[in-house]
């Protein structure tokens, strides 16, 4: 097996409905076709689209919004999004959905996420963790004598904020999110089309999730809003995603405050927010010892997988010097950037130091980050 598909991976950044199989959505739009839901010729050419603008991507989430907002839908897509993570040695996947509303079929923003947690419950192929430890107990999933030789995942969840949302929307989420904290919600997510919406709409709400001992990541600079970037950076969210169209003062803020960034490579070549690989800002970062993460994204719209995101770091960036070895080393030290609880950390920190021996990469931190 190659080696970045058997190292251990750690996932921050992945969008349930975006890490949807291809196999299953195009089931999905066939089934609705038939139904009479929607027009499958309409559509296909927006599933079947390569490179998509970052418009048209959101016209996808549309559909698959259409598609996916029934539980049983919800659940299995849960099932296969940990199972296929877990397949390629993901061992920590911190996953953030959208709690939505159907009125039609009775669902709530609170019975999505129990569809998702159904989808959690239902994995049977792997060891899947969602539940915070116990104090008192100190079984955890990685220990050597867990005995199984099954594929292992932690998984916690973040609940986003769509940027459509009004601040009593997005209130009502964020107190979902602390009513299901016991099942693993950690934090805060905010995304949605960036073209629309205010950031003074949801900063009430992130500030309560703050004060509740939630943890919070922004969807930031994904496209050129300098105001909205400073107003987001100032508010010092544990992690950001994106920080693509940042402008030196934003760089400077960013540098000093040392916001961890997940960088989605293929995602910011595919929605051309990004010019090439040869040109991302993931290098700079790295070079300068930033906290950064290497995440999907959206593995399922943009026909990729964590694997293959390390794949082309190594790739692109050989001549910066970023070999297994150190993309081995950027995966451990994903570890310190979770939202998980301590014992998680300790548990995948000792982990990982098992398999470096195993692997043949270096097994002390070579730098870890000054957070
Ligand atoms: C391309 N970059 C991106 N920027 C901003 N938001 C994104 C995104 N990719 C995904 N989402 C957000 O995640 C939803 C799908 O998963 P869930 O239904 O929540 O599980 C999308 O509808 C969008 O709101
Ligand atoms: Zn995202």
């Amino acid at each position: 097996m190659e080696w970045w598909v058997s190292m251990p991976k750690v996932e921050l950044h992945a969008h349930l409905n975006g890490s949807i199989r291809d196999s299953t959505l195009l089931e999905l739009t066939k089934a609705l076709g038939e139904k009479g839901v929607i027009n499958f010729s309409q559509v296909e050419h927006i599933i079947m689209k390569y490179n998509r603008s970052v418009k048209e991507v959101f016209q996808l989430f549309d559909l698959i919004r259409i598609l996916t907002t029934d539980h049983a839908i919800v659940t299995r897509i849960t099932r296969e999004v940990i199972e296929d993570f877990a397949s390629e040695n993901v061992v920590y996947l911190e996953l953030r959905t959208t709690p939505k509303r159907n009125e039609a079929i009775g669902m709530t923003k609170g019975s999505y996420i129990e569809a998702v947690l159904e989808g959690l419950r239902s994995v049977t192929s792997v060891d899947v963790n969602f539940i915070p430890h116990h104090k008192e107990d100190s079984r955890t999933l990685f220990s050597p004598n867990n005995g199984s030789s099954r594929k292992r995942i932690y998984v916690r969840l973040l609940l986003s904020i769509d940027r459509r949302e009004t601040t009593e929307a997005a209130m009502e989420t964020v107190k979902l999110a602390l009513e299901m904290k016991q099942f693993g919600v950690v934090g805060i997510d905010l995304s949605g089309n960036p073209l629309v919406g205010d950031w003074n709409t949801y900063l009430p709400a992130l500030k309560f999730a703050r004060n509740q001992g939630l943890y919070v990541s922004l969807h930031c600079g994904e496209i050129p809003n300098p105001k909205e970037i400073h107003q987001m950076l100032d508010f010092k969210p544990e992690r950001i995603g994106h920080a693509i169209c940042f402008e030196k003062e934003h760089w400077e803020i960013l540098k000093s405050s040392k916001i961890p960034v997940e960088i989605c490579l293929t995602s910011n070549i595919r929605t051309l927010t990004v010019r090439s690989i040869h040109v991302h800002h993931f290098v700079g970062l790295y070079k300068t010892k930033h906290p950064v993460v290497l995440c999907t994204d959206d593995s399922g719209v943009f026909s990729t997988s964590l694997s293959k995101e390390y794949k082309i770091a190594a790739d692109a960036f050989v001549f910066t010097g970023l070999g297994k070895r150190e993309l081995f080393e950027l995966s451990r030290n994903a570890v310190e950037l979770i939202f998980a609880e301590r014992q998680v950390q300790e548990d995948l920190t000792k982990y990982f130091d098992s398999v470096a021996k195993t692997m043949g990469v270096y097994k002390n931190k070579i730098h870890s980050y000054e957070l």
